[in-house]
């Protein structure tokens, strides 16, 4: 697979004594979808914004579709799609006035508009005032108004931010019909770690501006299950301590809950069958989730 963007070495700061971005070396393969993800402030839209030209940076280091960016930004652009922060929408015209606005400024072909309407699932509404949407549809919308003049590449920044439950399992099934009937290339930031396991197929680990994992989100999920707690509910956790503490790192998290690090799903028959032998009453033994946070503490060098 060949790379679409490729960063090396990139620092960036807002000033000369504050560095955001620190040795940057990005690459994001063709088709993939790759999701940038960090807490917030971590760095993502000021990167996002620079790959875009939006700022100033050292565009001698990055590569876009094979060429730098400093000599060949307009030529690059035209190939990529993207919506960063707030959506410019035209709330008092509807859904396909906003389009053919964009398409008149862009001179794109008039086809596009039922085509963009139909892979963001708006046909039926394009003749809704945009103020009557909900914030699903505009961001739907958005994305549309992104795909007008058929890119390669798309720049999302955060799209399922502020959305409800449906409107983000809709962004986030565009986004794959979008890789895989479309063919495009995905960079989506997100600071959500359930992105990842829903749509992402390469990852960016992005903290304080310095870059902690960049790999396959098949291989994050793995070091992720080795980060999540096993919990176990029961009726006195302190009793079960003595038979858990030499062979397991174990704390209490509540008054009837046990949270057990580093264990494998094999070991699980063999903890509960020692417990029950103690006469202790088990509720609940499951794996709970693993948050950014957590996997953080595991991939920050310390
Ligand atoms: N225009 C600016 N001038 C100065 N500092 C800025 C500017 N924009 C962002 N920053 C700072 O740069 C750092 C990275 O911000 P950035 O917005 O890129 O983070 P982010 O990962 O996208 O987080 P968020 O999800 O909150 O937007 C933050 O400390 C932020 O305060």
């Amino acid at each position: 697979m060949t790379n679409i963007i490729e960063t090396k070495d990139l620092n960036f700061g807002f000033s000369p004594s504050v560095r955001t971005l620190h040795h940057l070396n990005l690459q994001i393969e063709s088709e993939s979808i790759y999701c940038f993800l960090g807490p917030n402030g971590a760095g993502k839209t000021t990167t996002l914004r620079i790959l875009l030209g939006l700022l100033k940076a050292d565009h001698q280091r990055i590569s876009i579709f094979g060429q730098h960016l400093n000599s060949n930004r307009l030529a690059i652009l035209k190939r990529i799609g993207s919506l960063i922060e707030q959506p410019s929408l035209y709330h008092h015209l509807t859904g396909h006035q906003n389009l053919e606005l964009y398409r008149l400024t862009f001179r794109c072909d008039q086809k596009r508009i039922p085509e963009v309407l139909s892979i963001t699932g708006l046909s039926e509404a394009r003749h809704q005032l945009v103020k009557t949407y909900s914030l699903g549809m505009k961001q739907r919308l958005a994305i549309a108004l992104a795909l007008l003049h058929d890119p390669e590449l798309l720049i999302l920044d955060e799209p399922t931010n502020g959305l409800d439950p449906q409107g983000i399992i809709e962004i986030r099934g565009l986004i794959k019909q979008l890789k895989e009937e479309f063919h495009k290339t995905i960079l989506v930031s997100s600071h959500l770690l359930s992105e990842v396991e829903k749509i992402a197929t390469h990852v960016g680990i992005l903290h304080k501006g310095c870059l902690l994992f960049q790999g396959s989100s098949r291989s994050l999920m793995e070091m992720k299950s080795e980060n999540t707690a096993f919990e176990l509910e029961l009726d006195a956790p302190e009793k079960a301590m003595p038979h858990l503490e030499n062979s397991f790192n174990v704390r209490k998290i509540s008054e009837t809950t046990l949270s057990i690090t580093g264990m494998t799903k094999e070991q699980v028959p063999v903890l509960l069958a020692r417990l029950v032998k103690q006469d202790l009453r088990i509720y609940r033994a499951a794996f709970g989730t693993c948050s950014l946070e957590d996997l953080f503490l595991d991939i920050i060098p310390s």
